[in-house]
């Protein structure tokens, strides 16, 4: 006997109890430059999040763009150089930082969401004097134009929402004094996701979530499993930031944070709306 296919009557029971749950709350989605490469998945992805707004969830988007800022560079003649999973930003770094963040990358998303039937508004966390940042002081390497969040007004993120807008932020800080700041994309979804007390924060890249040693998911850490994998070196590179970001978020109250595999179509409905996971929940 085969068993029957699932019929969208089921697939919209499962969903129910979880729209009615994040009815009017916020979610922070983070789209890592990894997860959008693909144009069949970047119109999946705009639209869960256009869905997600149609039945009255508010997203707020938070994206990446490290690939396509390396692209740029590597036009231009310019080597990419990381540590800790932070892009080392002279002065005509940053310049392309916020040529393809600010603007490509940016507008990019934008327009997908509003293809999709959604309206979004592209920001930097210039706008508004939304993220203000100081430099980054990393312990042996001078990272130039790398900041660090020190605070966040998120007023006109909140204006958005209520006014059925989609926010989606590219990751440039301001410092009090004027300078631009290149801050990991991980690192500002996570003190978004504070700020807006977010219900979830989903965090999506190009990997199925956090792998142990053998390369098999691991679908459930703990603030002790993380600290343990970090020193023993499972975690390390782009994945630090995420989860420094979600035990942050976690400590500032966030129920759980989430690190979700992008290329898996409709990974965002998927995690949020049906029973099935599709990567790593980091819990207390
Ligand atoms: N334990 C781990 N499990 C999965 N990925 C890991 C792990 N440790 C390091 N990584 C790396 O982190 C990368 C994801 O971070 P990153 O490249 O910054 O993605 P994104 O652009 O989505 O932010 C993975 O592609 C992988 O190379
Ligand atoms: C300081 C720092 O590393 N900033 C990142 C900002 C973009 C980003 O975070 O992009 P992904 O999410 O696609 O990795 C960078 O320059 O690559």
């Amino acid at each position: 006997m085969s068993s029957h296919p699932r019929n969208t009557a089921s697939i919209l029971m499962e969903a129910l109890p979880y729209i009615q749950k994040y009815s009017g709350k916020t979610i922070v989605v983070k789209y890592g430059g990894n997860a959008m490469t693909e144009p069949a998945l970047q119109q999946s992805f705009a639209r869960d999040i256009v869905l997600l707004k149609q039945v009255g969830i508010n997203p707020v988007v938070i994206h990446g763009g490290g690939p396509q800022i390396g692209d740029l560079l590597k036009k231009i003649g310019k080597e990419s150089h990381f540590v800790d999973g932070m892009r080392v930003t002279d002065a005509e770094t940053m310049d392309v930082v916020q040529m393809v963040l600010g603007g490509l990358v940016n507008k990019q998303i934008v327009n997908m969401i509003n293809q999709a039937g959604g309206r979004a508004i592209g920001l930097t966390g210039k706008d508004g004097n939304m993220i203000i940042a100081r430099k980054l002081e990393h312990a042996t390497v001078d990272l130039g134009h790398v900041g660090e969040v020190t605070e966040i007004d998120a007023s006109v993120v909140k204006m958005l929402e209520e006014d059925r807008f989609i926010p989606v932020i590219a990751p440039i800080g301001v410092g009090k004094d004027g300078t631009s700041y290149n801050i990991n994309a991980d690192i500002v979804a996570g003190k978004m996701a504070e700020v807006l007390n977010a219900e979830r924060l989903l965090l999506l890249t190009n990997t199925p979530g956090v792998l142990n040693k053998a390369g098999t998911l691991l679908e459930v850490l703990s603030q002790q499993d993380i600290q343990d994998l970090i020193a023993d070196g499972t975690i390390q590179g782009g994945m630090l930031p995420k989860l420094t970001c979600a035990t942050d978020a976690i400590a500032a109250g966030a129920k759980s944070a989430s690190i979700i595999d992008g290329r898996v179509p409709h990974a965002v409905l998927l995690e949020l709306l049906t029973d099935q996971g599709v990567g790593t929940m980091v819990t207390r």
